[in-house]
């Protein structure tokens, strides 16, 4: 896939753009000097200036502008030639594009998430292999033993670039101040130079930053950007394998987030499908877009639809506070001027009053109008960050189980959190700043030019430079912060991982380990957030000389004025008043400029995650609305786990399950059996054949209709941090219970007993995860849970497996009395050959397939593997049986267990 196309297009036109601003520039020029020649002697030089030239032309325009057609272009080609690094040689077969691409071009159309087909296609086309061969090209000799960086090189040019353009400036601005023009289009030419020459600039810099962009490789199903080989990478991870990256081997790196990618997961074909943290649906891997300021801003606004009324009170008392500064300045002007005395040496003092009056009340209005807006503001952007984190929130419930398999949920509270956060705070502190600043900027301007524009031209002239100081910080804070988000997001990763399993922490001494690896990652954040903050330091004081240069010149050419009587000095004060509205504003918008750039990074996280439709959508199919009999099929069912797309769990399984039975799930470990329960309630759906209840496919039915149907007790029950009677009565809605239904339920899981020995009974919390309860108390809760809601269809997967003999036997009692009492459909998957013999069906699973099926009577007359188990159990029976007679021992309930366990006599097959 070439990638010379669309840049190639790009360099045209940046270049045709450039041509064109050089030939007006010159023409420009050129015309102030005839016009010069035509209106010779319709102008005064102003002689008193110390930069007065003597010069009564403007040919000095004319030459400079020819010099900056001239030296702009020869330094950029300058700067493209060494200012270029090419990293890495690639293999044909690698697709390659230009940094900063968000390689919409070299993705085929339509390519927006990875099908089923494509789980099983590696990172690129297996024709194309040696796949992903990457080879750093030996640099040049002279290049290696040189300590000055392509970037160096790179840098220099622009410093160059940026002080020729701001000399120019500053000595065209002070040339056009020394000047008093009597005819209208001279002045006009010469301040349009200013405008050329940061157009110019702004354009050199794109066209440089062409040239010199790397060639990344982009890899759409792996990571949204493109990402370059780079050494010196000691301290960072491999997103992939999460492995420690070598140092002096390098790595593939994202330049605009925190991705890093090892060189051997760079060669892994399966690196698009079992990456961890990737945006994924039930069918694949979706690619994650890049998110500009523009969309960013645009989308921000259009979450703020709802709170329409409100922003209209807002933006009409920001437009009145607005009106109301604007004037300010004219009549502190006013106000000065009438403390001066006249030619006659008396002084206005009704008029004085007056303008102090007008004054005031003026002040008071924008008082009051700012008060009201900032609070609305306030209010809008506060409810904004609610409705958004509510949303996220549930758009992050909603994702495929697949989504959650494969993300760590550190990492999502990271989102919910620290992105919300970031992407919010411009809007949150400065939608109505940005609006306000905007209006002082066009006001100050237009005012500022009113009052004089020989002083506007001086003062314009550092514009240009500070706005190009603040653009170069911006992208390159946007860099650094995208790394800080990632980096907090890993911290919190690993802190929510070591806080959940504090437990196996303390017992296995981990606690400096993990310490360790926190810190790590927060202290990449940290060497970002300090880079940032020099970065930022830097620039405000760059901007901040340059400003103050700018105050400077306008004193002392406005006093100049002042004397030589060309100015009164409460036009001075109003000019200064206005530079300085029109500036403070300007400066706040670059600010806010910076801070949206940044914030961009954090709500590209944020956005993708809110735009990603899981694929099992709980918005499609049709609402359950039959009286469900609980009758399912499975038909023929493939299935593989996304991130174990080599491992085939489910292979054309075909299973039915009569409505009100009992089925028995038995098999090897690892043979599918929990796979099953979760296909029964659409966690996942098959890759191929279909699961379908009472005749109907599931993929035709609401999922959380289908849900509602099941209830389940599984191997690990995890409580959540509430009461006891909160876990019992979890997921039934409020109105369809009552407390002693809750009772009643924990009655017949055998857990009443324990729940009242309690201090405070059912009102007792049992911690997270149920930490305050004992494994079997866990599971009685659970018991009672499925008991409360009185499902159709209910699912054991295990649920005394982890116990041991006292606690089984009792939620065995209190399992076989559900399934007993419930008419309901019921799949259980066990471990002892005692939980299903009597089962109605016995399905025996392995590898993925049904071997054989029937009841207990029917698998033994048949003589498979099922028969043999049993026999195999009889036979070790007897033999404990008589060695406890030779022994005189006890019968060992332990030994029992084990002689029931359905994985020990398959081992012993
Ligand atoms: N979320 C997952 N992602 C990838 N592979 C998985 C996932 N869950 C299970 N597997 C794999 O799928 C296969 C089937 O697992 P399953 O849990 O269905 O087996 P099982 O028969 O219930 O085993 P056991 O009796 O030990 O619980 C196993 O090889 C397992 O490693």
């Amino acid at each position: 896939m070439g990638n010379g196309g669309p840049r190639a297009t790009s360099l045209k036109l940046i270049g045709s753009i450039l041509f064109i601003i050089h030939l007006v520039d010159i023409g420009c020029s050129y015309g102030a000097v005839l016009s010069t020649d035509t209106f010779n002697g319709s102008y005064d030089e102003y002689t008193s200036s110390p930069f007065d030239l003597s010069n009564r032309s403007v040919f000095d325009f004319l030459l400079l502008s020819i010099f900056r057609a001239v030296t702009f272009p020869l330094l950029t080609l300058l700067g493209s030639k060494y200012g270029a690094e090419v990293p890495f040689s690639l293999c044909v077969c690698c697709k390659v594009v230009d940094e900063d691409s968000d390689g919409e071009n070299e993705l085929d159309s339509g390519d927006t998430s990875a099908s089923s087909e494509d789980l099983s296609r590696p990172l690129l086309d297996p024709l194309s292999k040696p796949s992903l061969l990457l080879s750093p090209t030996p640099s040049s000799p002279r290049r290696r033993r040189s300590r000055f960086t392509p970037s160096f090189f790179k840098g220099l040019v622009l410093i160059v670039l940026f002080l020729m353009s701001t000399t120019i400036q500053v000595y065209l601005g002070l040339r056009v101040s020394s000047y008093n023009f009597s005819n209208t289009l001279l002045p006009v030419l010469l301040c349009l130079s200013v405008l050329w020459i940061n157009l110019s600039v702004y354009f050199h810099r794109t066209l440089l930053d062409e040239l010199t962009r790397q060639k990344g490789l982009f890899l759409p199903k792996v990571h949204r950007h493109p990402v370059f080989l780079q050494k010196g990478l000691a301290f960072h991870w491999c997103d992939l394998c999460k492995t420690r990256i070598k140092g002096m081997q390098g790595a593939f790196r994202c330049k605009l987030c925190d991705f890093d990618m090892c060189i051997k997961c760079s060669k892994r074909e399966d690196a698009a499908v079992v990456s961890e943290n990737m945006l994924r649906g039930d069918k694949g891997v979706r690619t994650e877009s890049a998110v500009s300021n523009g969309t960013y801003f645009g989308r921000a606004l259009s979450m703020a639809k709802g709170e329409g009324p409100l922003l209209v009170l807002s933006f009409t008392l920001l437009a009145l506070y607005c009106l109301s500064g604007l004037y300010l300045p004219n009549y502190q002007g006013k106000i000065i001027d009438r403390v001066v005395p006249d030619d006659s040496g008396e002084y206005d003092k009704s008029g004085f009053i007056g303008d102090v009056k007008i004054y005031l009340f003026i002040m008071l209005a924008q008082g009051a109008f700012s008060t009201v807006y900032s609070a609305a503001f306030q209010l809008v952007s506060r409810r904004l960050v609610f409705n958004i984190r509510n949303e996220l929130f549930r758009k992050i419930l909603s994702q495929d189980v697949a989504y959650f398999d494969g993300t760590e949920s550190g990492r999502l509270l990271s989102r919910l959190t620290n992105d919300v956060d970031m992407m919010m705070q411009p809007i949150q502190s400065s939608l109505s700043s940005l609006i306000s600043n905007a209006f002082m900027l066009v006001g100050g301007l237009v005012f500022c030019y009113v009052k004089s524009y020989r002083l506007s031209m001086l003062a314009f002239v550092t514009v240009g430079p500070i706005m190009y100081l603040w653009d170069l910080y911006a992208q390159w804070s946007k860099r650094l912060n995208r790394q800080m988000l990632a980096s907090w997001a890993e911290g919190n990763s690993i802190a929510s991982q070591a806080l959940s399993h504090i437990r196996t922490v303390k017992a296995f001494g981990t606690e400096t380990s993990e310490i360790t690896a926190y810190n790590e990652a927060n202290g990449e954040a940290l060497r970002a957030g300090v880079k940032d903050a020099w970065g930022n330091g830097l620039t405000t004081a760059l901007t901040s000389y340059l400003d103050l240069g700018t105050g400077v010149l306008i004193l002392y050419y406005g006093g100049t004025l002042v004397m030589d009587g060309e100015m009164s000095v409460g036009e001075l004060v109003t000019f200064q008043l206005y530079w300085n509205m029109m500036n403070n504003a300007y400066q706040n918008l670059q600010g806010l400029v910076t801070s949206f750039t940044r914030s961009a990074a954090g709500a590209e996280k944020v956005f993708s995650l809110w735009d990603n439709t899981p694929d099992i959508d709980p918005n499609d199919g049709a609402a359950i609305n039959w009286d469900v009999e609980g009758e399912i099929e499975f038909k023929s069912v493939d299935y593989f786990y996304q991130m174990r797309p080599d491992n085939m769990v489910l292979s054309g399984l075909d299973l039915k399950i009569k409505k009100g039975s009992v089925v028995g799930l038995v098999g090897r470990s690892g043979g599918g059996k929990t796979t099953l329960i979760k296909m029964l309630l659409r966690f996942y759906d098959p890759k191929a054949g279909a699961v379908t209840i009472d005749g109907r496919p599931y993929t035709s039915l609401k999922v959380d209709d289908l849900r509602s149907y099941f209830g389940v007790v599984s191997q690990d029950t995890e409580l959540f941090s509430k009461t006891v009677a909160e876990n019992i009565s979890y997921g039934m809605k409020p109105g369809t219970y009552t407390h002693e239904d809750v009772i009643e339920a924990a009655k017949a899981a055998q857990a009443h007993e324990f729940i009242k020995e309690m201090k405070d009974g059912y009102d007792t919390r049992v911690g997270e995860r149920g930490s305050r309860v004992s494994g079997g108390q866990r599971q009685r809760i659970a018991i009672a849970r499925v008991f409360l809601r009185k499902p159709k269809i209910i699912l054991l997967d295990e649920a005394t497996s982890a116990l041991d003999e006292n606690s089984q036997t009792l939620v065995q009692e209190a399992l076989d009395l559900l399934i007993t009492t419930s008419k309901a459909t019921v799949v259980l998957v066990a471990h002892r050959l005692s939980t299903v013999m009597n089962a109605d069906k016995i399905a025996v699973i392995d590898k993925g397939k049904v071997l054989e099926q029937g009841s207990h009577d029917e698998l033994c007359k048949l003589n498979g593997v099922y028969a043999t188990l049993v026999n195999k159990q009889k036979k070790k029976r007897e033999n404990e049986l008589n060695q406890e007679a030779a022994d005189g021992q006890k019968q060992n309930p332990n030994r029992t267990a084990s002689i029931d366990d359905i994985d020990k006599l398959l081992d012993a097959r």
